[in-house]
């Protein structure tokens, strides 16, 4: 099968994209990369201390030169961070330049999943859940706009999510 050379994972904090890109990456023997952690290594702190001291734009320069510059390699799984569609030059880099998945995966189960989680800023307010659910309803035309393929992500196992993936990416590479 004739994999397309970058395979990018988007949707909400929560739906799965690192965890489930890591187990992609490995089951189809391509690198794994995820925009966050990279964001994290080339400025040597946690993600919640650059919102502190650059604020949430700050951080979005940071991922769009991070995205741009990570999309120029080739064979490889790269999960996005949830906000990575916001800005259009982000969605048009990213579709241009790999096959984007959209992990559509409901609030409820985002908040489960996220509850007991510190790691992530903009759910740190006193109505997280109301403000996950805020998040999807703005973010997820968005989603949909940047992705070729749309796989729901509600239920399955990460397991069973890398198996809808594998499916999609098959039909996509027979046409
Ligand atoms: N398909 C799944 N089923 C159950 N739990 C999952 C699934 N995908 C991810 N998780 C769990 O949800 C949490 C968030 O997953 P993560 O991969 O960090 O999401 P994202 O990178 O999209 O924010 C983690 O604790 C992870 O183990
Ligand atoms: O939704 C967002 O705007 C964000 C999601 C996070 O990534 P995950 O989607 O992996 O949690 C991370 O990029 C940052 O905290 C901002
Ligand atoms: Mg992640």
């Amino acid at each position: 099968m004739n994999h397309p050379r970058c395979i990018v994972l988007v949707g909400m904090p929560g739906s799965g994209k690192t965890t489930v890109g890591r187990e992609l990456a490995k089951r189809l023997g391509l690198r794994f990369m995820d925009s966050d952690h990279e964001i994290e290594v080339r400025t040597g702190v946690k993600i919640p201390t650059i919102f502190e001291i650059e604020g949430e734009e700050g951080f979005r320069k940071r991922e769009t030169h991070t995205l741009d510059e990570l999309t120029h390699e080739s064979g490889m799984v790269l999960a996005t961070g949830g906000g990575a569609v916001i800005k259009p030059e982000n969605r048009a880099l990213l579709s241009s330049r790999g096959v984007v998945i959209y992990l559509n995966v409901p609030p409820h189960v985002l908040w489960e999943r996220t509850r007991h989680d510190r790691s992530r800023p903009l759910l740190q307010v006193p109505d997280p859940r109301g403000r996950l659910q805020q998040l999807f309803v703005a973010r997820d035309p968005l989603y949909r706009e940047a992705a070729h393929v749309i796989v729901e992500g509600g239920r399955g196992t990460p397991h069973a999510m890398v198996r809808m993936i594998e499916k999609e990416l098959q039909t996509l590479c027979e046409h």
